[in-house]
């Protein structure tokens, strides 16, 4: 992978003020990303994973404060001069026209809201490139077709006067794909991209994201709930829980050798094909409110191998590997020693194998 560093998340904190009172949306978040790299969010609803992108974005809601850190994003000018900024101290007049759609892009969960029904699919392709660029309306108007062409829709031509309604859920979210390339972008943040769709289109739009993501080498973040979503695609996993990334690691890590037990509770909880969908695991209880904060781990209530330090003092990040950390007291020298479920071990075990035999990583 490059060496060069595309985004840098560091120490960010959000709340967000609430007639009930402060949220304390992100709590201390690092991430680090690189040109070509795929990297994963993943937790469940309300763990701050959209709040953290947003930021990246400069499109917080305006009752949000970022009460520490910085977002700093590195790209080149079109004459190949490098530049750095910090999101955070740029107004969103400044984002829109020198970053969003240009230079970071966005992939959302349901492309019926991301969508124009009013526009055709054509024009809504060819407004990033006039906006940003002021290209030709000619030369906007091929490239629009070549970009719906190589996401893979046929009879380009045509669709370009259709509108959103007259094409199927697949193939409109390739459209907000090609929408989100047009402008060539450097990083592309998809935010559940196919929770909408069925299984076997959710797959062909994960490959085409891989697809362009290789041939361009554009680096992609996904956000996601679904551990399974991401298992094919991402170097790295960081998995958050109540606004703090909990665990993070390559994905051969987070898969194998998950350490946090939240994670295993993820994990544990993602279908496959030995496990029905009925007798699937569910963590139990609910994410903590983030209006109330207590001290110690936020995991600990939900948590059946919480230690009694858990309810006075919140893990710090402990180290395992060159990439691999997981915030739980379970790894302190001190703590007992714990195992995961035999019911995971046994699983990642199968997992495992079935890699080994289709000669793949996951
Ligand atoms: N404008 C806002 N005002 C108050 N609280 C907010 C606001 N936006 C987000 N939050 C809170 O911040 C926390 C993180 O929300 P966020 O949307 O990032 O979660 P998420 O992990 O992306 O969840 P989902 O998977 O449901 O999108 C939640 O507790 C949410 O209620």
């Amino acid at each position: 992978m490059s060496d060069e560093r595309i985004l840098n998340i560091k120490d960010l904190d959000i709340t967000f003020s609430t007639t009930a009172g402060t949220v304390h949306a992100i709590r201390g978040i690092n991430i680090d990303l690189y040109k070509g790299e795929t990297v994963a969010i993943v937790g469940e609803s309300g763990s701050g994973k959209s709040v953290t992108m947003k930021a990246a974005m400069g499109i917080l809601a305006s009752n949000a404060k970022v009460e520490k850190g910085t977002i700093e994003f590195s790209y080149h000018h079109a004459d190949g001069t490098p530049e750095t900024v910090d999101i955070l101290t740029k107004d969103k007049k400044w984002i829109r026209r020198h970053i969003n759609g240009k230079r970071i892009a966005m992939v959302f969960q349901d492309p019926m809201t991301s969508l124009d029904p009013t526009m055709t699919i054509g024009k809504q392709i060819m407004e990033g490139m006039r906006w940003h660029f002021k290209t030709p309306k000619k030369e906007a108007w091929d490239r629009a077709v070549e970009l719906l062409r190589e996401v893979g829709i046929e009879e380009p031509e045509k669709r370009m006067k259709n509108y959103p309604h007259q094409l199927s859920g697949g193939m409109r979210q390739r459209v907000v794909i090609a929408i989100a390339l047009s402008c060539n972008p450097d990083l592309l943040i998809c935010d559940e991209p196919t929770t909408a769709l069925d299984v076997t289109i959710q797959a062909k739009i994960i490959e085409l994201i891989k697809k362009v993501q290789k041939e361009r080498g554009i680096s992609v973040i996904y956000i996601t709930h679904d551990l399974g979503v991401v298992a094919k695609v991402a170097d790295f996993i960081n998995v958050m829980y109540a606004g703090k990334i909990v665990e993070r690691g390559t994905t051969n890590e987070i898969f194998y050798d998950p350490r946090h037990p939240y994670t295993w509770g993820l994990l544990s909880s993602m279908p496959d094909l030995d496990t029905d969908d009925e007798r699937l695991y569910t963590i139990p209880g609910s994410p903590p409110n983030l209006l109330h904060e207590k001290p110690g781990d936020a995991f600990a209530p939900r948590n059946r191998y919480a230690l009694e330090i858990d309810d006075k003092l919140e893990p710090p990040m402990f180290q395992i590997t060159k990439d691999h950390f997981a915030a739980t007291w379970l790894l302190d020298p001190r703590a007992p020693k714990v195992e995961m479920p035999v019911e995971l071990k046994n699983r990642i075990e199968r997992m495992k194998k079935e890699a080994e035999e289709h000669g793949c990583k996951l």
